[in-house]
């Protein structure tokens, strides 16, 4: 796992994103590039960035879009990660609607999981009998989740399915989320861990030697072939 630190948390995300148009720089015949975003506030500050910094630099027209994970909501709900990127991102940069593959998060939760696992199995290349994205851009929750696998559900770190539901332990909202299989096939995951509450979870991450299932973002993160993290957080 590498780890840049900024000095701001736009700087994080700016060495992200030239991270991003690195990698996909470093495969030019690769059309489409396929790409699962987040959700969540951190996601939200990336899509605003892309669109004021990023219109002309990054190649839009070669990434397909996916999610890591839903909230089971409609797409005009606040709660949905959909609905942000699309707002934030999607309409104002001009993507075409065929190259998004948002998760119906207004369906049934056990059925769109099956569907868009479906999806993904005839989209996505495989490798190692599973499908893979070109890059994925993960989040760390404040209790150590990452997608929407949290350690009450942690049994989704080892799921056969692609995407699998799963409760919010306290809200008790049904997700639609990735699981950790095609997660860790999917490297490199991409890291921003940004703002002065992550900063607990960030030094309890550090800490992990020993990489238990109560904590799914440690999981993923040391087990993935390529993880960087970019933060803001002072290096200790
Ligand atoms: O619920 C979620 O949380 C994580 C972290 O979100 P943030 O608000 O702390 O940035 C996110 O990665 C995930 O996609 C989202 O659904």
């Amino acid at each position: 796992m590498e780890i840049y630190y900024a000095k701001s948390p736009e700087d994080a995300l700016r060495r992200m994103t030239d991270k991003l148009i690195k990698i996909m720089q470093s495969k030019p015949g690769l059309v489409p590039f396929n790409l699962a975003l987040s959700g969540g506030s951190t996601a939200q500050r990336i899509f605003a960035l892309w669109q004021e910094e990023y219109k002309q630099q990054i190649d839009w027209n070669r990434i397909r879009f996916y999610w890591v994970d839903e909230r089971c909501v409609s797409p005009e709900d606040d709660e949905s990660n959909f609905k942000h990127a699309d707002q934030q991102l999607f309409r104002p940069i001009g993507i075409p609607r065929t190259h998004i593959y948002r998760i119906f998060g207004e369906k049934d939760p056990s059925m769109e999981a099956n569907r868009y696992s479906e999806l993904i199995n005839q989209q996505l290349p495989k490798k190692n009998g599973l499908p893979y994205f070109d890059a994925i851009i993960l989040g760390i929750g404040l209790d150590g989740h990452t997608a929407s696998i949290f350690s009450s559900c942690n049994f989704l770190l080892n799921d056969t399915r692609s995407y699998a539901v799963a409760v919010h332990p306290e809200s008790k909202q049904l997700r639609i989320t990735l699981t950790g299989p095609v997660i860790l096939n999917s490297t490199p995951l991409l890291v921003p861990v940004i703002g002065e509450n992550k900063k607990a979870i960030f030094e309890r991450l550090l800490e992990a030697r020993t990489i238990t299932e109560s904590f799914p973002a440690a999981c993923i993160m040391y087990r993935a072939a390529s993880t960087s993290v970019f933060t803001d957080i002072k290096e200790r």
